[in-house]
């Protein structure tokens, strides 16, 4: 059976690409991540074949709000994204990966206003933090986009124009509750009663506790309300668009309620920082439109954006869920454009449970942290403790003892095992014999350690299964378990007590090291997308060439115990001896010396 990737068009839009097995003449349609799973059937879709490569990706974080510098939630979206692109690319494919910042909107202008500088000039500076930030700590993105950028301008612009000549925008009156911090609109339902500091009676948004007002002016409306069936039949025949499930679930529970329309313009009188309506100079467009578009922008719209455009995949933070899972696909059934392909969606980063955030003040300096840990040890702490489903709360301890056990002392303690000149002192990769680890028990192996060889060998489908569904933390626990099993397996059979000068003795002492450094190689090749100096240092010590890192490289795994040939075998070691990862002292420096509370602005939040 055959299968091509096909855009679906409706009345209202585009649905998303799904794949078409059989005739066309069926008319049934599955989804590309369930072949299996018959998911639409639909009297009125068109097919229109994009000859988009299945093996291209498009991954984008949010663009980070230039209010303030980044924090260690900002690096997380980003590493997530980070790690993602790696390990795409590490499977072959062709890969892009944006990032960047949003540089419009009230809280840019006044922040701008409060420091004394012009707004270009505030975001030059603080979208140049971002970007310093991000490079050290190795993220390495393909595009920085910044919405003050001319080819951003032109997409929105664009953009703007189509969703217009659609119908989806008219001229109104907007009436209602709105918050400046998170410049978005709220339902009275979503307001609630509170008092500032003063005992001044005030309302609040009952989700994110900023003041909000009740606004009136006359700007432009975009028809939201008719695009709730076409999200609902998009989220329905796609059940796995946003993960994890409980989002998804938050969603389609969203949707339930009638949508309003959505004012999309604020008066230039009000708001000056932004990009004016095209044609009506009074008009500035609403922020989040303008920046949720720097994503087709990236994909090189309003020109050749297709390719990207039908594969991409949006890594957010629950907070912006709204805007990516319910405006964003409404702005682009409007346009007649694919909806993104897969939103993920991780929860938040808290400091004694409150939300680390740059209104609070309470963040966490992710160079500071990156200094102290290492660059690497800071991302393995993010991506093996965040849960995309639940926030967690950071802490240095936490990070001090995960990486000691599981870096310096379990996966560095193992290199050092195998490549330590007093067990090792050839230098090389040693030969395996099949006369001690056999694949029938006559050997000196022992059943746990052909247990041990099973679950390496099956730790790549695992962690394609995990990382495919944003579980990366899942990914390292299972690579941190095997890392467990073959330091147990060394444990159980001591080669340091074993006589080289016996044959048999020799023959097993580089059969159980041979063993060893093929979990290595497993080991660090998995762990490039989380940790790549890393993994970059296990690789090197233990002679695997750059062109022998790929994922395809982990399905030869142990290859002479299963009768094949190894290229390693007799390979001369690389000479970096150096500790793979040094432990860090704990409490010193002051654990909470990084973690900036400011205590003004808690007071103020009443925190
Ligand atoms: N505490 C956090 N934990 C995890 N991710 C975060 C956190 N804070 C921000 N992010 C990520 O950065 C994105 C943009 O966040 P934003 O710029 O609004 O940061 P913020 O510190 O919450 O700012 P503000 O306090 O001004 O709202 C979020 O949608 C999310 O992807």
């Amino acid at each position: 059976m055959s299968s091509q990737r096909f855009i679906l068009q409706n009345k209202g839009g585009f649905l998303p690409q799904m794949l078409k097995y059989g005739s066309r003449a069926e008319q049934t349609y599955f989804s590309p991540t369930h072949p299996a799973k018959r998911v639409h059937t639909h009297p009125v879709l068109r097919c229109t074949c994009t000859g988009e490569s299945r093996r291209s990706h498009y991954i984008t974080t949010p663009i980070f709000y230039v209010n303030a510098s980044p924090h260690i939630g900002h690096v997380y979206s980003a590493v997530t994204a980070d790690c993602l692109h790696r390990y795409k690319l590490m499977q072959g494919f062709s890969a892009r990966f944006a990032t960047g910042t949003d540089e419009h909107g009230l809280k840019i202008q006044q922040a701008a206003s409060a420091a004394g500088k012009e707004p270009l000039h505030f975001c030059t500076e603080v979208s140049g933090r971002f970007r310093d930030v991000f490079t050290s700590c190795n993220i390495a993105y393909t595009d920085f986009v910044r919405t003050t950028e001319d080819r951003h301008r032109r997409a929105v612009e664009h953009f703007w124009a189509t969703l217009v000549d659609k119908g989806s925008i008219y001229k109104g009156t907007y009436e209602g509750w709105y918050s400046t911090p998170d410049e978005s609109f709220l339902t009275p339902g979503q307001v609630t009663e509170s008092t500032d500091s003063t005992g001044r009676e005030i309302r609040i948004s009952t989700e994110s506790g900023h003041k909000v007002e009740w606004m009136k002016e006359d700007n432009y409306l975009f028809r939201l309300s008719d695009f709730r069936t076409s999200l609902q039949e998009w989220l329905r025949s796609n059940p796995r668009a946003i993960q994890p499930e409980k989002f998804y679930h938050l969603v389609l529970q969203w949707l339930e309620s009638e949508l309003p329309d959505l004012s999309v313009s604020r008066q230039r009188s009000r708001l000056q920082w932004g990009i004016p309506v095209p044609g009506d100079p009074e008009q500035t467009i609403y922020v989040w439109l303008d920046a949720l578009v720097n994503y087709l922008t990236v994909a090189g719209y309003p020109e050749n954006y297709s390719q990207w455009w039908s594969v991409v995949h949006h890594v957010v933070g629950k907070d912006i869920l709204k805007f990516h899972a319910i405006y964003w696909p409404a702005f682009l059934l409007a346009a007649e454009l694919p909806l993104p392909r897969g939103i993920y969606v991780h929860s938040h980063w808290t400091v004694r449970g409150k939300k680390m955030s740059k209104s609070l003040g309470n963040v966490v300096d992710p160079v500071e942290s990156s200094q102290r840990f290492t660059v690497d040890g800071l991302r393995y702490f993010l991506l093996r403790q965040g849960v995309p489903d639940t926030d967690c709360d950071y802490d240095d301890d936490k990070v001090v003892k995960l990486c000691n056990s599981e870096l310096a002392d379990s996966l560095g303690g193992l290199l050092n095992r195998c490549t330590a000149p007093s067990l090792n002192p050839e230098q090389v990769y040693p030969p395996f014999c099949n006369i001690s680890f056999p694949e029938d028990s006559s050997g000196r192996a022992v059943s746990d350690d052909y247990k041990m060889v099973e679950a390496v060998s099956e730790l790549p489908a695992l962690m394609k299964r995990y990382v495919d569904n944003l579980q990366m933390y899942k990914a390292l626990e299972a690579i941190s378990a095997c890392v467990r099993l073959t330091n147990s397996f060394v444990q159980r059979h001591a080669p340091w007590k074993l006589d080289r000068t016996d044959a048999k003795d020799k023959l097993w002492h580089d059969t159980i090291l041979h063993v060893c450094m093929e979990c290595l190689r497993i080991y660090g090749i998995l762990l490039q997308p989380a940790v790549p100096a890393v993994a970059d240092k296990i690789l090197s010590r233990i002679g695997v060439r750059p062109d022998e890192r790929s994922w395809d490289n982990t399905l030869d795994f142990l290859s002479k115990y299963q009768g094949g040939c190894s290229p390693y075998e007799g390979r001369a070691l690389g000479p970096d001896t150096g500790v793979l990862y040094s432990r860090i002292e704990k409490n010193r420096p002051n654990p909470k010396k990084n973690v900036k509370i400011d205590t003004d602005i808690l007071r103020k939040n009443k925190l």
